[in-house]
């Protein structure tokens, strides 16, 4: 295993031990890296074999559901099960410093975790692209703390629009409120990577990037969101502390996520 999937890995397992046991599922990721098989996505294998058995563990909820990763890719699986409860009305809101909307073609980097919010959308990797019953298309896709942005994603954003939010702005809650009503949707999905974070607010990044949002900037605007539109689901993924101490410092302020997604 790499370094930084040992990382995320120990993350999440940390994140694990301070949530109760008998609402928490497990799915496995492999330990060897997976084939590309002949896909520009790295892993590609893996992928597959870990959207398999998340989707697996998501049919046996019955109320909505917070998936911790990992890393981004988590989140395919995870809204493709929101949307099948809220066909064609779920928003889908992206809280990370990158936007994630890269094709196989566009990517600079081959990891799908850079790629995953534009399967969600339907498009790109094929057979991860999500189905187009079951797809959020991007009009219905806000961005918020997107900094970190190629090219080819930027150009997509111009080009269809998609509503990019400043995390440092003043009224970014009422703005992501609007934002999500503007879209006409009657839920929302919530992807919150870590690194929408600033830096100073959590140690265990895997890529830090600089003017994120505070810990209180986020849990207001979670809490905003959910006044006004039901939660079809969560994701808290990008946790990569780099040793069991740094990870219990880190804990505290990502319990406060939880708490303001749950409470
Ligand atoms: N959510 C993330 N951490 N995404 C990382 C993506 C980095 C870069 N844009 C890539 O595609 O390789």
């Amino acid at each position: 295993m790499s370094e930084r999937a040992m990382r995320l890995c120990d993350g999440a397992e940390a994140i694990r031990g301070d949530l109760p046991a008998s609402a928490t599922r497990t799915v496995d990721v492999p330990v060897e890296a997976g084939d590309s098989e002949n896909t520009s996505v790295n892993r590609f294998s893996s992928l597959l074999q870990v959207r398999e058995g998340h989707a697996a563990a998501l049919r046996a909820a019955d109320d909505w559901v917070l998936t911790i990763g990992g890393d981004c890719g988590v989140s395919l699986t995870a809204v493709e099960h929101a949307s099948k409860q809220h066909p064609g009305t779920l928003a889908v809101v992206w809280l990370d410093a990158h936007p994630d909307l890269h094709t196989p073609e566009s990517s600079p980097s081959g990891a799908f975790s850079g790629m995953v919010l534009r399967a969600i959308s339907g498009e790109g990797a094929e057979r991860l692209a999500l189905s187009p019953a079951v797809a959020v298309p991007l009009e219905r896709v806000v961005l918020a703390g997107a900094r970190d942005i190629d090219p080819a994603e930027d150009a997509l954003i111009r080009d269809r629009a998609i509503p990019v939010l400043d995390v440092e702005s003043a009224d970014f809650a009422v703005k992501l409120t609007d934002a999500v009503r503007h879209a006409g949707a009657s839920a929302v999905y919530l992807h919150i990577d870590l690194d929408v974070l600033d830096p100073s607010a959590l140690s265990g990044l895997a890529n830090p990037v600089p003017f994120g949002i505070t810990i209180e900037g986020l849990t207001a605007a979670i809490t905003a969101l959910r006044a006004q539109f039901p939660l079809a689901g969560a994701t808290i993924a990008g946790f990569a502390p780099v040793s069991p101490e740094a990870a219990s410092d880190d804990l505290s302020p990502i319990l406060r996520i939880i708490g303001a997604l749950t409470r």
